[in-house]
């Protein structure tokens, strides 16, 4: 496969059965359409080395082809198979290379990179990744499945995985991205559901369920309508592997009080599911009404935050409409599903309220755009110097936005 290749993802936002969704409930998911990750694969400046540049995360790394290769000499081959769990020979011999970064942001990126490197692509050296996004890390949008689904379409390709053409990725392919994504997710945060990486790699809205046989069930909400909603990040940073752990270990110690809550979340998100899928003036209390519902068993669960609770009473005390926290809680965003007689004077004192008084940023996206995609290499090919500085520490979310967002950029992506 001939670089540059250039793949994106969009985050997602959970509308119902975060953290449950991890104990095989059902959970309802939609891509946001102006916030994705995008991944510029490129030849590095020295050919023995693999380089990561991550400037989001102010991460810029590079391995020696020794290294790799020492790693690579140490793992059986069907450590590197595809399955659903992580194989331990590879996350062991990984450990020397992710010790150095250990208790970071970067030692997860690098995991889930790592990973899936060795895995799809063994120990090719020349090549430099870099990683710019226009959605908040680490705030509940999902920007790790979005990374993870641009690794896997991008390794896919660099490993001959997948097609090396223009043609839109197939069935098959599609499904081989979710796969891969749902395992670099697994390196980021312990037990995914796989509600994330399954809108990022698909985009759209979803009603998404895991088995307990490890298999997933999902069904496109199709007529996903565009509900009224603020989205609004509280800058408190949190890590998901913390929270989803946090909640097991609660539920180890209160088994009996936990199971009916998690069970009722569940409810929620298939009553939700099924009136998002008929949206009408009639239903729609019933479905502000699911989302308060949905954030005080999410409190029960000890995933909110009095950051979060000041977006709940802003808005509460306003009287403008319904919030809940979405992703992991713990900090990060929470969605207000605005009330329908909101006024849109009141609607912009509830966002500046917010960013002015309380730092917080407030977004307007559209929910349910597409999944994963990648450009025409020839015309990653030529037009790279107006795209490499886009992938530069400085450029803005905008400037991202400007030249690269699906149907309003400058290019066509393939899907
Ligand atoms: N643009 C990015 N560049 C580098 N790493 C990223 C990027 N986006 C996500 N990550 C990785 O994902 C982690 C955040 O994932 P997580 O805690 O699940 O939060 P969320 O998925 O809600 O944003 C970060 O610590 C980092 O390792
Ligand atoms: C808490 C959870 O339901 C969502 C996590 O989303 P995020 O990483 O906070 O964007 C975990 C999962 O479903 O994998
Ligand atoms: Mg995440």
């Amino acid at each position: 496969m001939s670089l540059p290749l250039l793949t994106s993802a969009p985050g997602k936002v959970i509308i119902f059965g975060e953290h449950s969704a991890v104990f095989n409930e059902p959970a309802v998911a939609a891509s946001v359409s102006a916030l994705r990750t995008y991944l510029l694969v490129s030849a590095a400046q020295d050919p023995k080395v693999v380089e990561l540049d991550f400037p989001d995360i102010k991460f810029d790394k590079q391995w020696s082809g020794e290294a790799l290769a020492t790693i690579a000499a140490g793992v059986q081959p069907e450590a590197v198979t595809d399955s659903r769990e992580l194989n331990a020979d590879l996350s062991n011999a990984l450990e020397s290379l992710l010790q150095p970064l250990s208790g970071s942001l970067h030692y997860q990126a690098a995991y889930c990179f790592l990973y899936m490197y060795f895995s799809l692509c063994g120990t090719r050296t020349g090549v430099k990744f870099t990683v710019k996004s226009s959605l908040p890390i680490g705030a509940g949008l999902g920007s790790s499945a979005s990374l993870a689904v641009c690794l896997a379409l991008a390794l896919g390709k660099l490993g001959g995985h997948l097609k090396h053409g223009t043609e839109s990725l197939t069935k098959e392919e599609l499904a081989f991205v979710n796969k891969w994504s749902f395992i670099g997710e697994k390196c980021i945060h312990g037990t995914p559901s796989g509600i994330d990486n399954m809108v990022a790699t698909y985009g759209s809205a979803v009603l998404f369920q895991r088995l307990p046989s490890g298999e997933t069930k999902s069904e496109q909400i199709l007529s996903f309508p565009q509900i009224p909603m603020v989205l609004t990040n509280t800058r408190i940073p949190r890590s998901t592997k913390v929270l989803v752990a946090g909640v097991k270990d609660l539920i180890v110690r209160q088994p009996e009080v936990m199971k009916p809550i998690l069970e009722s979340m569940g409810v929620v998100a298939s009553s939700g599911a099924q009136i998002l899928s008929q949206l009408t003036d009639a239903n729609y209390e019933s479905l502000c009404e699911l989302v308060r519902v949905n954030h005080g068993l999410l409190v029960a669960l000890g995933v909110s935050h009095p950051g979060l609770e000041l977006i709940k009473s802003v808005g509460d005390s306003m009287n403008i409409g319904h919030t809940k926290l979405t992703g992991a809680g713990g900090g990060g965003c929470a969605l207000t599903l605005l009330s329908r007689g909101a006024r849109p004077e009141e609607v912009e004192k509830f966002k500046r309220t917010l960013e002015s008084e309380h730092n917080y940023k407030t977004y307007t996206t559209g929910l349910g755009g597409p999944g994963c995609g990648y450009i025409a290499p020839e015309l990653v090919q030529q037009n790279f110097s107006s795209i490499e500085p886009l992938f530069r520490k400085d450029s803005t979310a905008s400037d991202l936005n400007k030249v690269l967002l699906p149907s309003s950029g400058s290019f066509q992506w393939i899907h």
